[in-house]
């Protein structure tokens, strides 16, 4: 039985990650805290080495966008130099490391969507400190994927839709930004296409299968757009309908700039891999039947 090392044990992804793993029959390990702190590289060898992976896959992650501003040490600290310890022990257990990375790398002054080869140029603290993960894990291992995803939103843990969601119980209406364009990526679709690019690098050391790729939904929206398309899922299955009023990021002000446009091809995994995400709309259905049909809004907290 193939053993994944997970890095991530309250997250988005690793909880995905977890839950397909055990339906494959697969031995997912997750580190996370209080046992490893990833601000704190010393606490992890220990615990990669008693795991005894066939492979990584380095999740977790300083995912506080505005936070980020006020604590950017902390931040490359678990988004930078983290990754590079990991792919160091990955490197000497000869394993293959994955690695989750983000849509903020790019500045977002692109007119179409991003392809692997375009040069990042981050306008965050998260963002550049997440483009320093991906530099020290390849300097440190070419067996390795570095799998940059966006706008990711599950049943599980902090996101818009759980946002937009939470913010219905006590507003009418609500502004949000439409001039930042991106492709909302469901977590347990990612978890299938991960643990498929896992199975294979583990098994075939072909290194076009190595090096970075892009992971997104199929389709693209915006986040006023991506509200909508919430609050009327949710109407639809009973849950209330709130009134978005379209604004421009000048009207939104956050400590963190983000990029105008982080749409990402998905157009490499496709021709390598023969992997492609479901389309965002029709995984923002599976999500909501989770959420508001099941009633686990509240449950998941
Ligand atoms: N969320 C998104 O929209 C996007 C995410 N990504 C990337 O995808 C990956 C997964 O994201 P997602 O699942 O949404 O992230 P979450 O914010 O849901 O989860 C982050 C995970 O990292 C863990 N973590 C944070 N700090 C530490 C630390 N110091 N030591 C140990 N564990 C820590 C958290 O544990 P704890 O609960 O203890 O804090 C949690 O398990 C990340 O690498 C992220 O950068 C990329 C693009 C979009
Ligand atoms: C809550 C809210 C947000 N917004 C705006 C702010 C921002 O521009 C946009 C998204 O806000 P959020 O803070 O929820 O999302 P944000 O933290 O920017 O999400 C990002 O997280 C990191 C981890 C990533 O890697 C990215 O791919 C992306 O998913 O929506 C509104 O316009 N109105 C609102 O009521």
């Amino acid at each position: 039985m193939m053993r994944v090392l997970v890095t991530g044990k309250h997250g988005q992804v690793d909880t995905a990650l977890q839950g397909l793993g055990d339906q494959l029959g697969l031995e997912i390990i997750r580190i996370g805290r209080p046992e490893v702190d990833l601000a704190q590289t010393d606490t992890m060898e220990d615990a990669v080495r008693a795991a005894r992976p066939d492979v990584i896959i380095s999740s977790a992650a300083y995912t506080a966008v505005d936070k980020a501003e006020a604590e950017p040490e902390l931040a490359q600290a678990i988004n930078g130099e983290a990754p590079g310890e990991l792919a160091r022990l990955a490197k000497e257990l000869n394993i293959p490391i994955l690695h989750l990375s983000t849509d903020y790398v790019f500045a977002g002054d692109k007119d179409g969507a991003y392809e692997e080869t375009d040069l990042p140029a981050p306008v965050s603290v998260y963002g550049k400190t997440k483009l320093s993960g991906e530099e020290q894990i390849a300097a440190q291992t070419d067996n390795h994927v570095i799998l940059r995803t966006a706008w990711v939103f599950s049943p599980y843990g902090n996101n818009f839709v759980k946002t937009m969601l939470r913010l219905a119980e006590s507003r009418d209406e609500v502004n949000v930004v439409a001039d930042q364009h991106g492709c909302p990526t469901y977590a347990p679709d990612m978890a299938r296409v991960i643990l498929a690019m896992a199975q294979q690098v583990a098994i075939d050391d072909d290194p076009t299968l190595r090096g970075i790729f892009h992971l997104t939904g199929q389709g693209e929206t915006t986040w006023a757009q991506f509200a909508e398309a919430i609050f009327e899922g949710s109407a639809n299955r009973g849950g209330k309908w709130v009134q978005v009023n379209p604004i421009a990021t000048t009207d939104y002000p956050t400590p963190a700039k983000r990029p105008a446009n982080s749409r990402l091809s998905g157009e490499k995994l496709d021709q390598t891999y023969g992997l492609v995400l479901d389309p965002w709309r029709i995984s923002l259905d599976s999500c909501l039947d989770r959420l508001i049909t099941q009633g686990n809004l509240v449950k998941d907290g």
